[in-house]
């Protein structure tokens, strides 16, 4: 059996503002930076240990995985960072406040748009500021590797090949493996690995700042899968994230 934890970054400032982060490159709110140090304090408690560790090119995921090794004593273990391990690409969206784009384009329009399994949201065109191409961390992309948009289809395209490729082959090595990354992309590997439907994958939220256990067997299929967590806790944060739209007037 291999044991693998996904870890979704702890609260970011646009988190915290309810905006529409995507591959906007914010940082950890104070309560983020908590709950990653919580993080990394509770996996030590139980005996978890990692030979090395996946995630994204956004700082958010980035520090919540330095926080966690320095609690767990593990900051000397490889790191590998790769951009399919991003955020979903939000498109003309990012920067937008989640509630105000409700008031803006209703609720059904903003909840297709968030959740929907295959409907993007509005792009970005190669000359808004928010366009990824000119920013040094993407120049080893190809032109079409860079999203303007992505829904969670887009997302899951562009991960699993990095998933194939390298975490799974690193995983049956026997080498125990961390993966601090997003909402969107984790959702993207939970929808693979427990072989969710285009239409369940919509009511699916992870929390940020708690482990997710998976326990998988010798074809990387999942026997057991929990939050390492008060269950209470891991719900309300679960529910919190789903109700981020609320509150709009339409
Ligand atoms: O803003 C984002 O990029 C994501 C994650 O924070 O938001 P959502 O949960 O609405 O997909």
């Amino acid at each position: 059996m291999y044991t693998v934890v996904l870890l979704r970054h702890g609260e970011s400032v646009w988190n915290k503002e309810n905006k529409f982060a995507g591959w906007t490159d914010v940082g950890l709110s104070p309560k983020g930076v908590q709950e990653a140090i919580e993080a990394g304090r509770y996996l030590k408690k139980e005996g978890y240990v990692f030979d090395l560790a996946f995630t994204s090119v956004l700082s958010r995921a980035i520090k919540t995985l330095w926080l966690v090794l320095e609690e767990m004593d593990l900051m000397w273990i490889p790191v590998y960072h790769n951009w399919r391990l991003n955020e979903r690409h939000y498109g003309a969206l990012q920067g937008l406040n989640k509630v105000e784009t409700v008031n803006t384009f209703g609720m059904e329009q903003t909840q297709i748009w968030r959740r929907s399994y295959d409907t993007p949201p509005p792009p970005l065109t190669q000359d808004d500021p928010r366009w990824p191409g000119n920013d040094p961390r993407y120049a080893s992309l190809k032109s079409e590797e860079i999203p303007l948009t992505e829904c969670l289809k887009d997302t899951v395209a562009r991960f699993l090949p990095y998933w194939h490729e390298t975490i799974a082959p690193t995983i049956k090595t026997g080498k125990r493996v961390l993966i601090a990354a997003h909402g969107n992309s984790l959702r993207a590997l939970v929808k693979y690995l427990d072989q969710i439907s285009d239409e369940a994958i919509v009511s699916l939220n992870i929390p940020t700042g708690i482990p997710l256990v998976y326990e998988l067997d010798e074809g990387l299929k999942p026997i057991r899968t929990f939050y390492l967590g008060d269950p209470e806790k891991v719900q309300a944060a679960i529910q919190a994230v789903a109700n981020q739209l609320k509150g709009g007037k339409k």
